[in-house]
């Protein structure tokens, strides 16, 4: 599908942002746009900064200088504003172990003030692949894949501009992975601005449409897919292979 997010405004803008913990400085100058209705992949080493940046734009932590702007909020100045325009999945989703599927959804909901009816929520459960027979199952017994698609059906009922994922397939299986990323994809298409912090390259070639590689606190590459090859993905191994390399030096 050809994707034309040339002149879509960026839902998440990083300008210039630094960033220091005490005297270790982690984003050092970075520089990140994600336009709305598209999907950009944070690749890096260990230690790079990668989830840091998503902690900047949901107004954990302050950048000492630069610009941070989520759907146009700052989130060191408004960090609630900017948090209520973002769906947050972190990399081990935090649900109800005692509650239902549909109990963790109707309660993520209010808590985020966005309120469905449980018709809306089984929709979205069953957009998101949580097979029927599961929809009324407490959480204890689900596996990880089965996690992430309640979490990403409470993603997408509360139709936010910004959808930030922390290593979303790490601990999946190849099918639950594609089933995984065509669910982002739903998202992206509804004009949604997608990044998604990885380690795997697979699947940032095979969902994102930018790539980006984060190194000495900023991007010091960033690749684009094109036509339908999208990313070559064994020259893109070896600069991430290299870059993990250097940080781990
Ligand atoms: N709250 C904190 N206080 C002090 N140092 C921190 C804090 N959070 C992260 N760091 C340090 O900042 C650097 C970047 O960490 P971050 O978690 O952002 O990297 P990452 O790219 O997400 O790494 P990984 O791929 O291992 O998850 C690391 O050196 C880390 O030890």
């Amino acid at each position: 599908m050809s994707h034309d997010i040339s002149n879509a405004p960026n839902a998440i803008h990083i300008q210039d942002l630094t960033l220091s913990y005490d005297e270790h400085r982690v984003l050092d100058g970075l520089t990140l746009h994600v336009p709305a209705g598209s999907i950009t992949a944070l690749l890096g080493g260990n230690g790079a900064g990668k989830s840091t940046t998503l902690s900047t734009l949901l107004g954990f932590v302050r950048a000492q200088s630069g610009t941070v702007l989520v759907a146009g909020i700052d989130p060191g100045v408004a960090p609630d504003a900017a948090r209520r325009r973002i769906a947050y999945l972190p990399e081990n989703v935090a649900l109800y172990e005692h509650l239902t599927a549909i109990e963790n959804a109707d309660y993520l909901l209010a808590l985020s003030g966005d309120r469905k009816d449980r018709g809306v929520i089984t929709d979205a459960l069953a957009a998101a692949g949580l097979q029927e027979r599961a929809w009324d199952q407490r959480l204890g017994g689900f596996s990880k894949g089965m996690r992430q698609k309640v979490a990403i059906a409470v993603a997408l009922l509360r139709e936010v501009p910004v959808l930030l994922l922390d290593e979303p397939t790490s601990g999946l299986d190849p099918r639950a992975t594609a089933d995984f990323n065509a669910l982002v994809r739903a998202v992206r298409d509804r004009g949604t601005a997608v990044l998604m912090v990885t380690h795997d390259l697979l699947s940032a070639a095979d969902v994102a449409d930018r790539i980006g590689f984060l190194e000495g606190g900023r991007i010091v590459e960033e690749v684009a897919a094109s036509g339908t090859e999208r990313f070559d993905v064994r020259a893109l191994h070896a600069r991430f292979a290299v870059a993990s390399k250097r940080l781990a030096a």
